[in-house]
């Protein structure tokens, strides 16, 4: 089968507090995007990777990828919020395929899972990569509880998430053209009522966010060296 997938790495970073766009932070000797990048690079399913930079990361985007040997990588522009950024992303892939979108935060999903959902993306259209919630999840207003939810309906939802080109992109349009934000391209599709499927994703598939989560990442590579 074959994909393409868009990999949104134009934010700030800010909760990472690194001084820096984190897609540049080193992790196991290199940066975090090459990592997240490498996955689909490797992939024999995957045919182009859409990598969104911001403007003034554009050249430093080529030239990591020219470094790295990324050939199917093609760099473009950002826009203020992830979705803007996405929506770039996708705006430049013209023949109608399966589209992955994949942050660039996220340097650890298994390839099992990427196929997997490329798989489901075909039958049904749109579908995420979510993993059960372990914890007890309340709802809090003013620090008070409101009530428990049923944890076994809750599900933490991770990128990929695996589209219809088509479908997506008339998901974006339409949330742009109504300033409809959502923090997923999974959400955008369900505001237009298409169902929206899930594939068990992995534990391991965390968004690199916050300091702490560096400490989980060399555990992650730690493990996975040793394998
Ligand atoms: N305008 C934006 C904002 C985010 N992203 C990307 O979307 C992914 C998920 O976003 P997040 O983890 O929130 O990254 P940042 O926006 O960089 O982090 P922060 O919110 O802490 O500034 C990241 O790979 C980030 O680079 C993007 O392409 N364009
Ligand atoms: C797309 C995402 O990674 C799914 O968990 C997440 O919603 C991104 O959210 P953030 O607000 O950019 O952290």
């Amino acid at each position: 089968m074959e994909y393409r997938v868009v990999i949104p790495a134009a934010g700030q970073g800010k909760r990472m507090k690194a001084g820096k766009n984190k897609q540049f932070l080193e992790l196991n000797g290199q940066p975090l995007i090459v990592h997240t990048i490498r996955l689909f690079q490797e992939d024999s399913w995957c045919d182009q990777v859409v990598l969104v930079a911001n403007r003034e990361e554009l050249e430093i985007m080529n030239e990591l990828a020219k470094k790295h040997s990324l050939s199917k990588v093609t760099v473009v522009e950002g826009g203020e919020e992830r979705q803007h950024s996405v929506r770039n992303g996708l705006s430049s892939i013209l023949a109608d395929s399966i589209v992955l979108v994949h942050d660039g935060a996220r340097p650890f999903v298994p390839r099992d899972v990427i196929h997997a959902l490329v798989q489901k993306a075909a039958e049904m259209g749109a579908v995420t990569a979510a993993v059960p919630v372990k914890e007890t999840i309340k709802r809090v207003l003013s620090k008070r509880v409101v009530n428990t939810l049923k944890r076994e309906e809750l599900w933490t939802i991770q990128t990929p998430q695996a589209f219809q080109l088509s479908l997506i992109k008339e998901a974006h349009e339409k949330a742009q053209a109504a300033a409809m934000l959502g923090t997923d391209d999974a959400s955008l599709v369900e505001w237009l009522g298409h169902e929206v499927a899930i594939v068990e994703g992995d534990y391991q598939n965390i968004k690199l966010t916050t300091p702490e989560d560096l400490l989980f990442a060399e555990a992650i590579f730690k493990e996975r060296e040793m394998r």
